[in-house]
């Protein structure tokens, strides 16, 4: 069972609420006014300390450091940026500097030509969520045991084989520590489960794992000495839905190193969520709760603003954020110092790997120093200003002096938030977050999946976090258009735009494109989303099958009255237009030749058919209400519409004039050929 521990608050306000235990209390006199050397750790290890400018523990540290050392199991959360991996480090290598007589004799050539399997028992494991993080927390380490370089660490992230890790096992046995990500950790243990099961089984390795494994040389990962087990941004693991893999991971851990329990167990994190808690349950039954950020709250050196911008704008304001000339920023900055983002770093989160590299292009060519981070790109930490990724850049990463973060498409998750914007303002020193909203929902593909965004979702997320409420403010020149389509139909609209003239035929993406308007505002009027067709999934794309589609898109396309399309007209006058003068603005002429040429004909310029195929949004719209339909006459839309209307209406007068001139024999049938024919229009 978990048993939280919890002891008396502390009179003096940097520790929070009582945390640390009664032994700890007895064998440390803590205060935060003094330095390291409270803790009594070795020479070294505090030359290192105060060579890496620490003057004082801060809280976590405070609270973490003499817990660890007492051998307590200790779950922690502490904001952002406040020493969590110090806090964490600098008791394990005190422990291990004291350890150091008890260590393994390095490993002699002989041994090595024995054929015996070789086993790599470091004395502390820490997991860490990524790659580029491992690497941080490795320099980290690095930089804490100057002095006692003995103390080494090796690296496990997919950056190395598991053939080189194997070999790096054998050649480094005497490194202590071991910095990895839980995929490699568990593909290590596992290898070691198999090839030590293989070999009591006297059975072939080779025929029971799928590395070529040569006794000679390698050595395999082992746990038999673990004495400490760091889990870092523990909550961010079981976000990435690694729980089972590392629940298997440490069930692995402690049949092979038959250690259960014997290890001393930190978990780590900015946020704690009850997901953690569970999850450490597994790990060890008693733990010391450290919740020193049990508010979620931003620290307070850290502004927040929060800005409502449609999502086609937020890269132009991100744009107009960096190109402000000194006059712009100056009337600005009277009111805020927001806006000064010159020679700053900053830090910039999206959604997509594919935006952060498109961001990152759009900014190097306005001469900002920008690059790129998420999974595809490592961490660039050099010759860089503004730094653009994904999730993958919120949690941990430390970069000094970072001073803004611009979270531009604000995360589902609120725990989320509170790590993208503790990238900024850490350890106390001032910092700024800059927040996008787009108020309306948007479909976007994620993946392979396309999925509805409401990032006023998101924003309630925060503010429920937060406990607080959030009022999102207009950035100036970048307030909403009157009349403006929401964002999700704008998006689409321009998807249309972005399309070749090669891909179809351009009376295909006429038609398609008004059709696909008419659609969106139908939808948009109705004020649902059910019938709702994204662009992708109108039938434009195999030309071969357009005829097919066409029938389809006729089903699915809403029957619009008049009022409807009218409303299509006008209200989406702007997009309408864009899209119809922006596609077809180089083919005008040609069109409007052909269309008179058409006029001058005497036969009617389209068949009954294909009037009925061209438009078939132009069914029940009755004849007088045509005429106020064809309004807008200065895009190929609507003279397409304009001749098949005429052709309408020069139907219907010819047969007008038939039924007044009918009043001869054969009236009758006249009028029933009338009649038949008004029903085919009125069909239309
Ligand atoms: N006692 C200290 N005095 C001064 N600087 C410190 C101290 N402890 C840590 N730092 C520095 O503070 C910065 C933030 O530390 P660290 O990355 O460990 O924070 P963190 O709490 O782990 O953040 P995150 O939640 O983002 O992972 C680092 O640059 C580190 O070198």
């Amino acid at each position: 069972m978990l048993k939280f521990t919890r002891v008396f608050r502390r009179s003096y306000s940097i520790v929070h609420e009582g945390l640390l235990t009664q032994d700890v209390l007895s064998k440390y006199n803590l205060d935060p006014k003094k330095g390291f050397c409270q803790f009594e750790l070795e020479s070294k290890l505090n030359e290192a300390i105060s060579s890496m400018g620490w003057r004082k523990p801060t809280e976590v540290q405070l609270n973490l450091i003499p817990s660890v050392l007492c051998n307590h199991n200790c779950i922690v959360s502490a904001a952002a940026g406040t020493g969590k991996t110090g806090a964490y480090l600098i008791p394990t290598i005190q422990k291990l500097v004291e350890a150091k007589q008890t260590l393994p004799e390095l490993v002699t050539e002989e041994e090595i030509s024995k054929e015996k399997l070789k086993i790599y028992n470091p004395d502390a494991i820490l997991l860490v969520p990524t790659n580029d993080l491992c690497k941080q927390v490795h320099n980290e380490f690095q930089k804490l045991t100057v002095g006692n370089e003995w103390l080494r660490s090796i690296v496990l992230t997919k950056d190395s084989s598991m053939r080189t890790d194997l070999l790096n096992f054998a050649k480094f046995k005497d490194h202590r520590v071991v910095i990895g990500t839980p995929v490699k950790l568990y593909q290590h243990f596992l290898l070691t489960y198999q090839i030590m099961n293989s070999m009591e089984a006297s059975k072939n390795i080779e025929d029971e794992i799928d590395i070529k494994f040569d006794i000679k040389r390698h050595a395999v990962l082992n746990s038999m000495n673990l004495r400490y087990f760091v889990v870092d941004e523990c909550d961010r693991m079981l976000n990435l839905g690694f729980l089972p893999l590392v629940r298997n991971l440490t069930s692995l851990m402690n049949s092979i190193g038959k250690s259960k329990k014997d290890y001393v167990t930190v978990s780590v994190s900015a946020t704690l969520v009850q997901s953690v808690h569970d999850f450490v349950i597994n790990l060890s039954p008693s733990h010391v709760l450290l919740d020193l950020n049990a508010k979620m709250e931003i620290p307070k050196n850290i502004q927040q603003h929060f800005f409502s911008i449609t999502e086609d704008n937020k890269f132009e304001a991100l744009k107009f954020l960096f190109s402000l000339n000194e006059e712009e920023k100056f009337s600005l900055k009277v009111k805020n110092s927001l806006f000064d983002f010159e020679n700053k770093k900053v830090v910039i989160f999206v959604r997509s790997s594919t935006k952060a590299d498109y961001l990152a292009s759009t900014l190097k060519k306005m001469k900002v120093k920008a690059a790129s981070h998420h999974k595809n790109v490592p961490l660039k930490r050099r010759n860089y200003l503004v730094l653009i990724g994904t999730d993958l850049l919120s949690r941990g990463v430390d970069i000094p002096n970072l001073t803004h973060s611009v979270i531009l498409d604000p995360h589902y998750l609120g725990e989320e938030y509170i790590h993208q914007v503790g990238r900024c303002g850490r350890l106390g020193k001032p910092g700024m977050s800059i927040t996008f909203v787009n108020k309306e929902p948007i479909m976007e593909k994620i993946g392979f999946v396309k999925t509805k965004l409401v990032e006023l979702r998101h924003l309630k997320n925060i503010s429920d976090l937060l406990n607080r409420e959030i009022n999102l403010s207009q950035l100036p020149g970048f307030e909403p258009k009157k009349n403006e389509l929401p964002a999700h139909i704008e998006q689409e609209a321009n998807k249309i735009l972005k399309l070749n003239n090669d891909e179809f035929k351009l009376s295909d993406k006429c038609q398609h494109s008004s059709a696909f308007l008419l659609q969106v505002v139908k939808k948009k009027s109705e004020k649902e989303n059910k019938n709702f067709i994204p662009f992708d999934e109108l039938p434009f794309y195999d030309e071969m099958k357009i005829k097919n589609n066409e029938r389809k898109l006729k089903k699915k396309l809403p029957q619009l009255n008049l009022e409807a399309s009218k409303k299509v007209i006008l209200s989406s006058q702007s997009s309408l237009s864009n899209i119809n003068s922006k596609i077809t603005i180089e083919n005008n002429k040609k069109v409007k030749e052909k269309s008179k040429e058409n006029k001058n004909k005497s036969s009617p310029p389209f068949k009954e058919s294909t009037v009925r195929k061209l438009h078939p949004s132009l069914k029940n719209v009755k004849t007088e209400q045509k005429k106020k339909y064809i309004t807008v006459d200065n895009d190929y839309e609507s003279i397409k519409l304009h001749q098949v209307e005429s052709q309408a209406l020069v139907w219907e007068q010819q047969m007008e004039q038939r039924t007044m001139s009918s009043k001869k024999p054969g009236q009758e049938y006249v009028k029933k050929e009338f009649e038949h024919k008004r029903k085919v229009i009125d069909r239309k």
